[in-house]
């Protein structure tokens, strides 16, 4: 038997992938043998899913008629609306996205394992509708138009939200975000799908175990905890004393630390890139300001870097997304790579079931009700 010490399983090579390589050497990041920063600045959210999907970038007419299926895909059914207005209003978005993926298994479900490209398609494109219908009918007690003449899940998701078509830097902004978040190895949420996978259940199953492993702020919930640290400061000198006040409590700062990357985490510098475009933008330079001081004490105090949930935070703000929807946009992308996963496991299935190391107490006889005292 192999034994490892090692808590939260870290540095140990739990299975194979073929879909993506994180921090090798510490540093980097391959989607299928493609560069992040070749992807971010050359591809499109829609294309990168197509490749985790399906193995390959997709040729212009391939991703046409991805593109042309989303129309119809994103569309929810009248069942799916009246079910999100039931909701408390108090809901966690994340619990919204949980539960509509359940109720879609149920609906739609996963008969067989060809259908497993055609449903990872639908929960891409429905997530955004799915999510904004939810949030708007609560929020704004508004019915909002499913149909959209956008085709893109960054579009879709931003013209739901604002009720109007979004400028071509802000749809591009979040395109690349979502590539950014797409996939990434054996992370927590991830490996959480294939375990759900490995014992032959549904891939509706799988995802709803990897938003419930994904909600949590060590994970996908950072980019949240992120803003509201922001947002608690006016000026950088006052986010310089309060983040120190925090180490001095010995708090952890969300957004910063990784359990892989050692030095950068390579998705950060593109999202502070596009954070900073956005600030200038939206005239919010002090939100910038705030963010890099926090950075600066960050490397200074700790040696710790941003991971990708800091300044993606600071992105969807400017982009005018509520703190509430920043992880649903997580899982939006995820999807993909969890999708992806599911498919690979599949492909080549052993349950996954390792064991664990007893630290309880020795084998003793058993006391009945009436002795125990
Ligand atoms: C897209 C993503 O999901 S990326 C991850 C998003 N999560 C966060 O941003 C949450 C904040 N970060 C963290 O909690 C961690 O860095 C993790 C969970 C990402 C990685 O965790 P681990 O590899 O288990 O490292 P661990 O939590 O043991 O930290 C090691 C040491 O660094 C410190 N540390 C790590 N991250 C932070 C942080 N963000 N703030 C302050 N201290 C930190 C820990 O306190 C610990 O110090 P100690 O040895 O003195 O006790
Ligand atoms: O890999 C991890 O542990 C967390 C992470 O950055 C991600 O899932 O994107």
């Amino acid at each position: 038997m192999i034994l490892t010490n090692s808590t939260g399983l870290a540095g140990v090579v739990a299975g194979e992938t073929a879909i993506s390589t994180v921090g090798k050497q510490g540093v980097g990041l391959t989607y299928r043998g493609y560069t992040i920063e070749d992807l971010a600045e050359h591809s499109t959210f829609e294309e990168v899913a197509c490749l985790l999907i399906h193995g390959e970038l997709p040729t212009p007419a391939e991703r046409d008629q991805f593109l042309a299926k989303r129309i119809a895909q994103q569309r929810l059914s009248d069942e799916m609306m009246s079910f999100l207005e039931q909701l408390p209003d108090t809901s966690h978005p994340m619990d919204v996205l949980r539960s509509g993926t359940s109720l879609l298994g149920c609906w739609e479900p996963e008969h067989s394992i060809d259908q497993q490209q055609r449903i990872a398609a639908r929960l891409l494109a429905v997530f955004p509708s799915m999510i904004c219908y939810w949030y708007r009918f609560v929020n704004d007690r508004f019915r909002i138009e499913i149909e959209s003449e956008q085709t893109t899940v960054a579009g879709h998701f931003l013209q739901l939200l604002h009720s109007g078509a979004p400028s071509e830097v802000d749809r591009r902004a979040l395109d690349v975000a979502l590539i950014l978040y797409a996939e990434h190895e054996f992370n927590a949420s991830t490996f959480a799908a294939r375990v759900t996978a490995s014992t032959g259940s549904d891939l509706y199953s799988a995802i709803c175990t990897g938003i419930g492993t994904l909600r949590g702020p060590l994970h996908g919930g950072a980019n949240e905890a992120s803003m509201k640290l922001i947002s608690n400061f006016t000026d950088p000198e006052q986010a310089e004393q309060g983040v120190l006040r925090k180490l001095a409590r010995r708090e952890k700062i969300m957004g910063f630390g990784h359990r892989v990357y050692k030095s950068t985490d390579p998705r950060s510098e593109i999202m502070k890139r596009w954070a900073l475009t956005l600030c200038k933008q939206t005239r919010q330079l002090k939100t910038y300001a705030v963010a890099e001081r926090i950075e600066t004490v960050m490397q200074r105090e700790k040696g710790l870097f941003p991971n990708l949930d800091f300044y993606s935070a600071v992105a969807f703000h400017c982009l005018g997304i509520p703190t509430a929807l920043f992880t649903p946009l997580f899982v939006m992308a995820r999807t993909a790579g969890w999708s992806a996963h599911v498919f690979e496991q599949r492909s080549n299935n052993r349950l996954i079931r390792p064991t664990a190391n007893y630290i309880g107490p020795s084998q003793r006889p058993l006391v009945r009700p009436h002795q125990r005292t």
